[in-house]
């Protein structure tokens, strides 16, 4: 058995591990950790969890303890990655980190962006950006794991078949994207309180959101070169899932692009191109660790649209960084992520 441990076992994407993991024939959870709720029982926070998890409880974080387990995961506020992944490595453990710690590969650029210094930037070089249907021989061989964001998920998957074949100006890329409020974690937050955030939308973020230089990045090394990209994030009224609605100009006669997505996506788990005319739901992928996809070309015109959806909780987060532990520990992709979406 693998044995793992979890940082920030309290939040979100900690108890979505957790969830994920209960099913996962090769792995057992050693230690999991939150500083406010230190002593208590996981399935006591969590009764979802009753059965699954009895004799585990919250702990303190503590690097002795988390350094005898095989791989950590991060599920914590950026920032906490970077003060204790170096002296797992040290001690032979691998680091999946499900925040932004190690996404972005310039340093500044993350300081800009998160409005802190980097605080381990010697980490950046071996740090692999664990999107596996672009880096999947690398995740293989790594020991650091940046986990994708939840909207730079989406928005890369539905984006990569056609600035890789070259088939769309990437100087003018689009990305109109919408989100469950679980986005924005458990912590309380004024617009997250239900008369806040319910029968309400809108729009944040529109003049620059910080998933905007990692999706840039991404998608820059799909089209090799720079990628002028729009992205506009909004927030809806659900508790899971994000839609992203992607536009990009065509230079040329694409071809069938539905055969195109349905080839860049053949062998992966995880990436289901939907039939040609398909609007894909987020709650077909509520619980699932899948990201939906449908490409169209209104009117045969110079504008191709795609649709993407995924849970942000899911392939957004806990299930992509499951899929990367998977490849890391040479395991079998699909292990502890075969579930099917709850629907309705
Ligand atoms: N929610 C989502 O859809 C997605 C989230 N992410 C990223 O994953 C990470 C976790 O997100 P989410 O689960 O939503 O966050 P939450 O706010 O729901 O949970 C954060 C967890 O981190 C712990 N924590 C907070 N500060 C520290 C600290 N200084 N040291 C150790 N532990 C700490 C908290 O427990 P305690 O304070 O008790 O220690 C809590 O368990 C974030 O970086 C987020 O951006 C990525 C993709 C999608
Ligand atoms: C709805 C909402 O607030 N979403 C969050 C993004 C989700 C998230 O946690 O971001 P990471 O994937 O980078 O960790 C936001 O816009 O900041």
């Amino acid at each position: 058995m693998i044995k793992v441990g979890i940082v920030g076992g309290t939040g979100y994407t900690g108890v979505e591990l957790l969830r994920l993991l209960a099913q996962h024939p090769d792995v057992e959870v050693e230690a999991i950790t939150s500083r406010s709720e230190a002593g208590m029982g996981v399935s006591e926070m969590y009764p979802n969890l009753r059965g699954h998890y009895d004799g585990l409880a919250f702990s303190e974080p503590d690097a002795e303890r988390l350094g005898h387990c095989d791989a950590v995961f991060f599920a914590t506020p950026h920032g906490v990655a970077h003060a204790l992944a170096g002296e797992l490595l040290e001690r032979g453990t691998r680091v999946i980190d499900l925040s932004a710690d190690f996404r972005l590969r310039d340093a500044d650029e993350w300081a800009n962006w998160y409005g802190q210094p980097h605080g381990a930037p010697q980490l950046l070089e071996e740090a692999i950006y664990g999107l596996p249907e672009m880096h999947r021989d690398k995740i293989r061989k790594a020991r650091l794991i940046a986990v994708p964001g939840c909207y730079p998920t989406a928005v890369q998957l539905g984006l990569l078949p056609l600035l890789e074949a070259g088939l769309i100006d990437p100087s003018q890329v689009i990305a109109d994207c919408k989100s469950g409020v679980t986005g924005a974690g458990r912590g309380a937050k004024v617009p997250s309180l239900l008369a806040e955030a319910s029968e309400s939308m809108k729009a944040y973020g529109a003049s620059g959101h910080r998933h905007l230089p990692e999706i840039r990045q991404g998608l820059g090394d799909a089209a090799k070169g720079q990628v002028g990209l729009t992205f506009v994030p909004h927030l809806t009224p659900m508790i899971r899932g994000i839609h992203a609605t992607l536009y990009g100009q065509l230079t040329s006669e694409p071809g069938d692009l539905q055969a195109l997505f349905e080839q860049r996506f053949a062998d992966e788990p995880f990436v289901d191109v939907m039939p040609a005319g398909s609007h894909p739901e987020t709650r077909s992928v509520k619980g699932a660790n899948v990201c939906r996809l449908a490409v169209h070309r209104p009117g045969n015109g110079n504008t191709v649209v795609v649709l993407s959806v995924i849970d942000n909780l899911v392939k957004g987060a806990s299930g992509q960084a499951i899929h990367n532990l998977n490849l890391m520990f040479g395991l079998d992709e699909n292990a502890g992520l075969a579930a099917p979406a709850l629907m309705p």
